[in-house]
């Protein structure tokens, strides 16, 4: 739903119980009451900026381009997002709605506030309480491929351990020690894949975009292909504007590419580039081939069913 159409959650008396239970019955009417107050309050009162729940949420997945593409949908005037990760759905969830509203910037009718918190996607609860909190929230979900996602995951976690020399190798962690086999037996089937790392579990997509698509329909979730929004910005951007219902404003020319990192930033009129910070575009460590090719081999039939969920393709 377009932002401005009056159909918004307000000030709810203790709106949390809305959570408890999915509304229904007593609860339905009620919030139709105020929805229609809203309608009625919005034609009456002048158009003032005030802080407003979401209305569409970057949901994940993390490590796969959340930050670039909340950035870069910035360049669209009538898009407004908090700064920081906001968690409300998965770890802030007891400090109320009341809370998560406050974290939201103020907005006009007819602009579009969105958060992103990356980690709701493999969230148990964060779908559900979504829906409880507006049925009519536009999801947005960025993927890549899940091997470079687990590396990437990896990066993250090794850099903020590796001062203390807790993190064993990435080839360790994803598929166990390779020392004690002949390279040539060393497969998935005498290995094995550590799915239970949360690093290669968030790459299992399907079974998180499960949890989405029994929450809300498909066609309110924009998938966002995370490699392509590195080589072609503009694209990605525009077609999530239009998901927004927004008319896209993003140009090829907004972007240009750090000579360093060769990610995409944001070019200013005057051509300087404004790229992410130095947690983004991190140096990877190189990973032996022959655990690149197990876990491709472990995640092909898993990115199928994925593939076949969405009804989109990707060449992972
Ligand atoms: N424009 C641009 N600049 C820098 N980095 C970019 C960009 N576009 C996509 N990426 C990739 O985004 C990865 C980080 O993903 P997220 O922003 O989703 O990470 S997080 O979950 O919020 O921590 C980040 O992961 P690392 O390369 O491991 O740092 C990048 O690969």
């Amino acid at each position: 739903m377009v932002v401005g159409s009056g159909l918004r959650y307000i000030e709810l008396p203790r709106r949390d119980s809305l959570f408890l239970t999915p509304p229904s019955g007593l609860m339905k009417y009620k919030i139709l009451i105020f929805h229609l107050i809203e309608l009625i309050a919005s034609a009456a009162i002048p158009n003032t900026a005030k802080k407003r729940f979401p209305d569409a949420i970057i949901v994940g997945v993390k490590k796969s381009g959340t930050r670039a593409l909340l950035e870069f949908l910035r360049i669209n005037p009538l898009i407004k997002a908090p700064g920081p990760e906001v968690h409300f759905f998965d770890k802030n969830f007891n400090k109320g709605l009341e809370w998560y509203r406050e974290q939201m910037p103020e907005t006009r009718i007819g602009e579009v506030t969105i958060e992103k918190s990356p980690a709701y996607f493999h969230s148990k609860l964060a779908p559900e309480r979504i829906k409880s909190l507006n049925p009519n929230t536009k999801i947005i979900i960025v993927v890549r491929d899940p091997v470079t996602r687990a590396i990437s995951d990896y990066t993250q976690s090794s850099s903020k351990r590796k001062r203390m020399g807790l993190m064993p190798s990435f080839e360790t962690m994803a598929v166990g020690d390779c020392s004690n086999w002949l390279r040539a037996n060393c497969t998935t089937k005498t290995r094995g894949v550590n799915s239970g790392w949360g690093a290669i579990r968030i790459g299992v997509y399907h079974k998180h975009m499960k949890r989405w698509l029994e929450n809300f329909p498909l066609t309110n979730i924009h998938i966002v292909d995370g490699e392509r929004l590195i080589t072609n910005p503009a694209e990605e951007i525009s077609a999530t504007e239009k998901f927004l219902g927004l008319t896209p404003v993003a140009k090829p020319e907004d972007f240009g590419v750090d000579p360093i990192k060769k990610f995409p930033c944001l070019k200013s009129t005057d051509g300087k580039l404004h790229c992410l910070g130095k947690t983004k575009g991190r140096h990877h460590p190189e990973v032996d081939p022959l655990v690149l090719s197990t876990l491709k081999e472990f995640y092909g039939p898993e990115n199928k069913k994925f593939y076949q969920m969405i009804n989109q393709w990707f060449d992972w």
